[in-house]
């Protein structure tokens, strides 16, 4: 029988990281795969949706600058977008698989061994492996990361078929622009693709949303931009909803809300795209000899490791945070605690994220709402995307930063949320700051390029220091610096 120091399995971002990671410490590595590499972080997922959004984002941006000129809009079409997004997907699991066998074919053939099949624990200390031609094989291994990913959540009242009633999972299975379409669920994947199919200008979005609000878990002034944005752009969004029927009728899809004052409607549209969140991938991982704990949202793990001493769990199959990022973060983070001596624990306070919408909403560390619900009393202040000169430049200067610290001397960042054009850019110096627990000083200090979008944070760093060039007191509209404290906003006071 093989034996291998560590086999993983599942080769998405959180797999292939921690694979690579085990290769720098010279332990004989198992990566088990059972469908494409790269997982949700390429394919149905990250890169092939971002792929979506960028060229969705130029179409939008060129038929506005075209339509200024009376000038009639780009045709887009579908399958030849479809093909730009399968050849992202294709370049990016090239690189990943030419970086694995280069290194196999080369130097490290003892080492590293790369296996498509489908994984199964027999024992804690045993995988059997699967291949698409149902051989079976077992390998023996000292420590298993289990990285299996997530899918889809369904709802047992939506008969997904993945043709008309569709998860994320199949978009590229589409071929064409529907003329109409349903989203259920106003998160994160839902408001993406409203944000993409409405920016094509071929679909006509709904937008289903149980609450008052898209993206429940944003604070309301970035939420209100995003919104404003959507309708601009044609996307209907039914609040205060509940899905009470949804049905495939003569091809196309039927579908009845209730309100929350008791009213129903019914709608018809092309298609329909259920984004109602994702659910682990443990179904049939291990056998009865294996003890691992679950909770409520997936494999339960204490800094990667779970209640069987020798398997770790990382990434999305853990449920806590399902990016990209944290996926190889976590990799990473058990395959040190294996075999080296992390400095310290896993942190997750500076997790930076980009949501890709219109426009993109940057964020790291908490928001109010998070805040609000610590009990943490803060400082905020706002900047309007009109005070930096590099927006106006653009002449795009919809959006705004937003940085939270605490109510203290120390003023300690505690989180900032930036809406608008570039906001991406202007994330990763306050993120780095959070994790070194430092405060507003430094980032106020730091000189930062002109015209850039982070000279607006260094200002909003400068107003909670009282030694901005903007004045929140004569620019009252456009900046604002306030203390939240016992449930209520005073203006900080030059
Ligand atoms: C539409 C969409 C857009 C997204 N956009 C972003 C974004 O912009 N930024 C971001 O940070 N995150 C984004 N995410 C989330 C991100 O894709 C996931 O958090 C990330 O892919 C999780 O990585 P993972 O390695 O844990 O799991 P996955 O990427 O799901 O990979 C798990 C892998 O394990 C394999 N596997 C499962 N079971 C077995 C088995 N028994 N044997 C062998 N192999 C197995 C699967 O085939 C898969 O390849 C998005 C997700 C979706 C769905
Ligand atoms: N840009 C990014 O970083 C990015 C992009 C896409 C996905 N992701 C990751 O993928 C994860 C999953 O995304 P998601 O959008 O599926 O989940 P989500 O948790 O963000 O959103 C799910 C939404 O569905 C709603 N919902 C749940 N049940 C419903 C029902 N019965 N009817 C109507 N609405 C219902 C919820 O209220 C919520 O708003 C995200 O949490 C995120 O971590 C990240």
């Amino acid at each position: 029988m093989e034996k291998y120091d560590i086999v993983i399995i599942g080769a998405g971002p959180a797999g292939y990281a921690a694979a690579m990671r085990a290769i720098d410490f010279k332990k004989k590595t198992l990566l088990v795969e059972k469908e494409s590499i790269g997982g949700g972080g390429v394919a149905k997922g990250a890169l092939s949706s971002k792929t979506w959004w960028e060229i969705s984002r130029d179409v939008h941006l060129v038929s506005r600058h075209l339509s200024r000129f009376n000038l009639e809009p780009p045709d887009a079409d579908f399958n030849e977008i479809k093909r730009e997004v399968l050849k992202a997907v294709s370049e990016r699991q090239t690189m990943l698989l030419d970086n694995m066998t280069s290194l196999i074919d080369t130097h490290l053939s003892d080492l590293l061994t790369y296996r498509e099949g489908t994984a199964h624990l027999l024992t804690p200390h045993q995988v059997q492996i699967t291949d698409t031609d149902g051989k079976e094989q077992i390998v023996e291994a000292e420590y298993i990361i289990l990285a299996t990913g997530s899918r889809p959540r369904k709802l047992p009242n939506i008969p997904i078929d993945e043709k008309i009633i569709i998860t994320s999972d199949s978009i590229e299975k589409l071929d064409d622009f529907p003329e109409s379409m349903v989203i259920v669920g106003a998160g994160v994947i839902g408001c993406e693709f409203a944000t993409i199919f409405s920016g094509f200008g071929k679909t006509k979005v709904h937008l289903i949303d149980k609450g008052d609000h898209i993206l429940p878990f944003e604070d309301e002034d970035v939420v209100n931009v995003i919104e404003r944005n959507m309708e601009n752009n044609g996307v209907h969004i039914h609040r205060n909803s509940q899905l009470v029927r949804m049905e495939v009728m003569h091809g196309r899809v039927e579908y009845e809300l209730e309100y929350t004052d008791g009213s129903n409607e019914v709608f018809n549209v092309e298609k329909a795209l259920v984004a109602v969140g994702r659910v682990p991938n443990y179904e049939n991982l291990w056998s009865d000899n294996v003890n691992i704990t679950l909770n409520q949202r997936g494999v339960e793990d204490n800094q990667t490791q779970t209640s069987e001493g020798n398997i770790y769990a990382v990434g999305d199959l853990t449920a806590d945070i399902a990016l990209v990022n944290v996926g190889e973060l976590e990799g990473r983070y058990a395959v040190e605690r294996i075999f080296g001596d992390p400095a310290r624990n896993l942190m997750y306070e500076n997790i930076s994220t980009i949501m890709f919408l219109n426009p993109e909403v940057a964020g790291v560390g908490l928001n109010e709402q998070q805040a609000i619900k610590k009990g943490i009393s803060y400082k905020v202040v706002t900047l309007d995307y009109r005070c930096i000169p590099r927006a106006i430049a653009k002449r795009n200067t919809q959006g705004f930063i937003k940085l939270l610290v605490t109510n203290d001397d120390k003023m300690r960042l505690l989180g900032m949320r930036v809406v608008g054009n570039q906001a991406s850019s202007a994330i990763q110096a306050v993120a780095l700051l959070i994790s070194m627990d430092k405060g507003v000083e430094e980032l106020a200090e730091c000189v930062h390029p002109h015209p850039s979008i982070t000279e607006g944070i260094q200002e909003c760093a400068r107003m909670l220091m009282g030694t901005s060039l903007l004045k929140p007191e004569s620019l009252k509209g456009h900046l604002s610096a306030r203390v939240h404290i016992n449930g209520a906003y005073e203006d900080i006071l030059a």
